[in-house]
Formats: C-alpha cells, structure tokens, sequence
C-alpha cells in the first residue's frame, strides 16, 4: 500500500467515526481496528501496531470521558500523536558543523540509491555553503566509480575514485585524507552493497569505517523493500552502527510501513527521503510534518 493510500485510509476511518451520529465505544473500537488494518496492510510489524492500538485506546479511555469533551479532537490527536510516535525515534539527528570536515559515509544493498542519494545530500550541503565533496568507495560493482562520476559533474561536485584499485578501504582512506587535505567540509563516501546481506559486504564495511572513522553513517533503505526493512536495518545496525536512515524511492509504489519499522527497530532517526530520481528529490524529514502531510491533516500541529 504506498503512504498516501495508508494515510487517506487512516483519515477516512478518523472522519467517519467523528462524522458519525452515535460516537459510542463500539465505532471508536472499529476506528482503532480499521487504523491498524491499515498500518498491517502497509508493513508496518505486528508487535508495532499492537502497541499504538493500545496507546490509542489509552489515551481516549472512551469509557470514562466526560461528557463535555471534544472527542472529534481528542481521537484525532490520540491518532496524529501515536503516529509520530512511530516515526520519531526521539534521537538527535547528526548536524555537520561548517569549517571542519565532517565524513558522512553512505551504506546500504545494492540497488537502494545510495549513489544516487550520495550526490543529492552533498549537493544538498554545497547549496548551503558546505564545500562538498564525494568519494566512490566501491571497487565492486563494475560502473559504479563512472556513475558517481557523472553524477557528480552534473552537479559540479568534486569526487574522488579509482578505476583500478580493488581496494574500499583504501580509496576511502585515499580519497578522504585528499579532500580533509584541501579543506572540504563534507566528505560523502559512497560504498558498494550487494544484493542481499552477506559476510562480505559486512566485511568490507567495517573496514572502511576503520579506515576512514566517519563523523556520521548513513543507512539507505528502500521504501519499496516492506516487511524486510526491519531484519536488514536490525542487521546493518549491528555492524555498521549506523546513527541515521535515508528513506529512497517514496514516490513509488512502496508500502512505506517497512521504513517506519525500521526505525523503531533501530532507534535512528530518518534524516531525509528520496522523493524521485533527479538531483533535487530529497527532502528533509520530520515526524510531524511528515504524519500531518500523510493524513492530509495539515491543521494536526496547530491542535497540540
Ligand atoms: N523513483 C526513485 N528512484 C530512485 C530514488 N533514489 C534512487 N533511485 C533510483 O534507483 C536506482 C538505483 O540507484 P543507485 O543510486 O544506482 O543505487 P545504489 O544503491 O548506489 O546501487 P549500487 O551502487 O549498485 O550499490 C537508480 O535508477 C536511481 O535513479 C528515489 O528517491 N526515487
């Protein structure tokens, strides 16, 4: 089910309760159950929506409202709040500070948009005076150094990369010990992923980060991957400790709720999500903001 879908549905279940003549117990209990149909349909994990169908129920405490109460209100913003508790991990998302070098390196499989996602946060950063830079860490897949090439031409970055070195760590190590050289203020160091989660891959991760001791790692995961995004995170985070999450392709067909899993799973906040596949498809993300637009709710913040 892609976001909006999920969030349309969460909203028609919300508006037809507080439209509703009888505003009993039996419709809130049908709402709530509707809400987490939804969020099931959507990938989000089983354990998840148990306890936001708990919070909810919690919260309103339909039985011993008093009469006077706004319930439309109240269930709304149970509703609205709960959802940013599921997609707010309540951690500090990493902040470059400018005239220092900040080494942001970018993991995640084969085929997330990490390359992709590598050129649009450094051009993200020079737009706004960082002087940026990108580093093709990958000596695996065969192109890769050429499509960060042409990437970041296009968005006139410099980059660092080797053709023949079969290497990671060194390249990284290489390429990042040049740019701090020359006062770079971002360094984005892309990596290679693999199809799926291996020993290799892992391997080479932790080799890079040794090399390279990155102020920030940056995990990629794609929306459209659903209900694997929690074991893939789970797994990432293990070794590579990754401290925040880029969400790609969310103007797809994705079920986004595999994406919110994982950050519950990880406690590590979503910092920013692929909206497309040109250069200037990022956007930053925040919790509210992002469950206010889902819903169509935008006046949800002015009610807290
Ligand atoms: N629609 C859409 N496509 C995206 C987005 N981000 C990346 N892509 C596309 O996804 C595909 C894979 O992106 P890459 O950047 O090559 O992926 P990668 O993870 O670097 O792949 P490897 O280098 O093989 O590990 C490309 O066709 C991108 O254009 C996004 O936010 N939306």
């Amino acid at each position: 089910m892609v976001l909006q879908d999920l969030g349309r549905r969460i909203n028609a279940a919300v508006s037809d309760l507080t439209r509703s003549q009888n505003l009993d117990e039996k419709a809130f209990d049908g709402m709530v159950k509707e809400i987490c149909n939804a969020l099931l349909e959507a990938d989000v994990n089983v354990k998840l929506v148990s306890t936001l169908r708990k919070s909810i129920k919690a919260t309103v405490n339909f039985k011993d409202l008093p009469p006077a109460v706004n319930k439309k209100r109240l269930i709304q913003k149970a509703v609205f709040d709960e959802l940013v508790k599921l997609v707010d991990p309540h951690a500090e998302p990493f902040k470059p500070k400018k005239g220092k070098p900040n080494v942001i390196m970018f993991v995640g499989l084969q085929g997330s948009g990490k390359t992709t996602t590598c050129t649009k946060l450094a051009r993200h950063y020079q737009t706004r005076g960082f002087k940026s830079c990108l580093v093709c860490a990958d000596t695996f897949r065969a192109g890769a150094f050429d499509q960060l090439k042409q990437n970041a031409t296009k968005a006139k970055i410099p980059y660092f990369g080797s053709l023949t070195s079969t290497d990671p760590a060194l390249v990284a190590a290489e390429g990042v010990a040049k740019f701090k050289k020359e006062h770079f203020e971002i360094i984005v160091v892309d990596t290679s992923g693999r199809h799926r989660q291996e020993k290799d891959l892992f391997d080479e991760m932790t080799q890079i980060q040794r090399a390279i001791a990155p102020d920030q790692t940056i995990m990629v995961l794609d929306a459209t991957i659903g209900q694997q995004a929690e074991a893939q995170s789970k797994a990432f985070k293990e070794t590579a400790d990754f401290g925040s999450i880029i969400i790609t392709k969310t103007d797809g067909h994705a079920s986004g709720g595999g994406a919110i899993s994982a950050v519950a799973a990880t406690h590590t906040p979503i910092v920013f999500v692929g909206t497309g596949e040109h250069m200037l498809d990022l956007e930053r993300f925040q919790p509210q903001p992002f469950v206010s637009k889902m819903l169509g709710m935008g006046d949800m913040q002015g009610a807290r």
